[in-house]
């Protein structure tokens, strides 16, 4: 299991102000995902948006948080018979481990070497062997054969993310009539990357299974109702309700975001601690470029790397000037083009460092580890620079936490791909193509050289759409969509 997820991940801090009532489902609510933030010696456990998101519905309402437990066994002993249980505070966490097989071919294959380079447009880094297909396939039923003696009848699943598309299939199959519903954190591909994928029509087909498909951004909606019209001869109605397969399955795009307000607060305390103030003294008077990031190929590190390299020839000034630090903690090292993406990394870093280091000055700070998120807001905020520029992203929280944690008196600037979907709400961003390396490092000079009037703007409108838009936001408007 990798260090740093969406789901599972250190300990997260407990907001100072109570969370807004929202309109909570009266009905039970059912929460699938493959990872679980379980609650550590009564420690909050999120890290990303999904836990944050889903631990404060469940806290709110009371209910289910199924998944994996992060377990793998190494023979396949024979099916438990049930889901491990355990209760805290509102919540049953009802957990199943995986056989070494299983885990490998349902996550490190069908999920993470099949879907997701497909679904992150790198279809020459995608392997569509049988083998992790039908892993997947059986993950998946035995997720809902554990699931299902669980339910009750007028409960409301919550199914997250690409490892689990099939459930709901399979659910129904067994004969379970709740009402269901997905969200996608990845992009949705564009029909013709779609294609590539030897069982689209069958993925598809299992997602119509769902009352309500929520994606991030409407481009990705948009792209997933433009394959079901042309390839299934779907019909959809203006509200985006779709008919295929003799069932109507509703679509709508749910952003996900993060605790602004608790992020902010994070940051603040932050700023006055003795780690940021060793980040500060190592800095010195230099401006700091901060990334952070999952070492992952979606994330556009190699070509990050390479545009600091542009800005460093292109503007000489910057040399001695400026320091990018980059946090990349290890992720998904299983899978091979991980663990090659680690080597092309450290060999990037390890070249920009030769060429142009000084006796006194190291132009990357490289780290393979992650820190708690609160460290990481603390950091954010002492960065000029926030550089967020994957070549394809579901989301990408970090842009926003950046955002959310900038002194509002001093903020530093998020530079930000074209291609993550939180580029369609943070506008206050300069927005680049990463594939365009000079490009991102004009970029990065302007970022550093921005006047405080306005870095404030820019700062201001980003932080109006995040505290309007918080993960209370999220979830409110996902769960009253699947309830109504
Ligand atoms: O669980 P892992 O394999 O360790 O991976 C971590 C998570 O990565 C992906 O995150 C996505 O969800 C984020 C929140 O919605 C979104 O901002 C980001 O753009 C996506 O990449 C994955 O989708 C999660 O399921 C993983 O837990
Ligand atoms: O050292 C780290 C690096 C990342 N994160 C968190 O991991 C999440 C990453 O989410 P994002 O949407 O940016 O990308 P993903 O990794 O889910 O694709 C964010 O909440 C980060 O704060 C963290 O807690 N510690």
């Amino acid at each position: 299991m990798s260090p740093v997820g969406t789901v599972a991940g250190t300990a997260d801090r407990k907001r100072t102000t109570p969370r807004p009532a929202v309109t909570a489902p009266k009905r039970r609510l059912v929460v699938v995902s493959n990872r679980v933030a379980v609650p550590r010696h009564g420690r909050t456990g999120g890290e990303g948006g999904l836990a944050v998101g889903v631990k404060a519905a469940l806290e709110e309402s009371g209910g289910m948080w199924f998944g994996w437990s992060g377990k793998t066994v190494e023979h396949d002993v024979g099916e438990p018979e049930a889901a491990g249980l355990f209760e805290a505070g509102k919540t049953t966490y009802a957990m199943v481990d995986l056989t070494r097989r299983d885990y490998e071919e349902y996550y490190n294959g069908f999920a993470n070497r099949s879907i997701w380079p497909l679904f992150h447009y790198r279809l020459d880094l995608a392997d569509f062997n049988r083998r992790y297909l039908a892993g997947y396939q059986r993950v998946n039923a035995l997720f809902a054969r554990r699931l299902a003696p669980l339910l009750r009848d007028d409960d409301l699943l919550w199914i997250h993310d690409y490892h689990l598309i099939p459930m709901a299939d399979q659910l129904r199959h067994m004969g379970c009539r709740q009402t269901m519903g997905f969200f996608l954190h990845i992009p949705w591909p564009a029909l013709e990357v779609l294609l590539a994928l030897p069982n689209h029509r069958a993925l598809v087909q299992s997602l119509c299974a769902y009352d309500l498909v929520g994606f991030q951004t409407e481009d990705y909606r948009r792209a997933f109702v433009d394959y079901c019209q042309r390839e299934l001869g779907a019909t959809v109605d203006a509200e985006g309700t779709l008919e295929a397969f003799g069932r109507r399955v509703r679509t709508g795009t749910f952003p996900i975001s993060i605790d602004t307000q608790s992020l902010a607060e994070a940051a603040e305390e932050a700023a006055g601690s003795r780690q940021i103030h060793r980040l500060r003294d190592s800095v010195r008077n230099r401006d700091l470029i901060i990334g952070v990031d999952r070492l992952d190929y979606s994330k556009g590190l190699l070509v990050r790397v390479q545009a600091y390299e542009h800005l460093l020839r292109a503007y000489p000034a910057n040399r001695g000037r400026v320091v990018m630090l980059q946090i990349a903690p290890p992720s998904r090292m299983e899978v091979p083009e991980y663990m090659q993406l680690r080597h092309e990394m450290e060999a990037a870093c390890g070249h920009l460092n030769g060429a142009f280091a000084e006796f006194d000055w190291t132009p990357v700070r490289y780290l393979n580890k992650g820190f708690s998120r609160r460290m990481l807001a603390g950091f954010y905020r002492t960065a000029r620079v926030g550089l967020v520029t994957p070549l394809r992203d579901g989301m990408n929280l970090v842009a926003k936490e950046y955002v959310a944690s900038q002194n509002p008196e001093d903020p530093g600037v998020l530079v930000l791909s074209r291609f993550a979907g939180a580029a369609r709400e943070l506008d206050g961003a300069l927005i680049v193509n990463p594939y365009d390396l000079e490009a991102t490092a004009e970029a990065m000079q302007m970022a550093l050289a921005l006047d405080l009037e306005e870095r404030k703007d820019r700062y201001r409108t980003m932080i109006d759409r995040l505290r309007s838009h918080d993960i209370d936001r999220w979830r409110e408007d996902y769960l009253s969509a699947l309830a109504a």
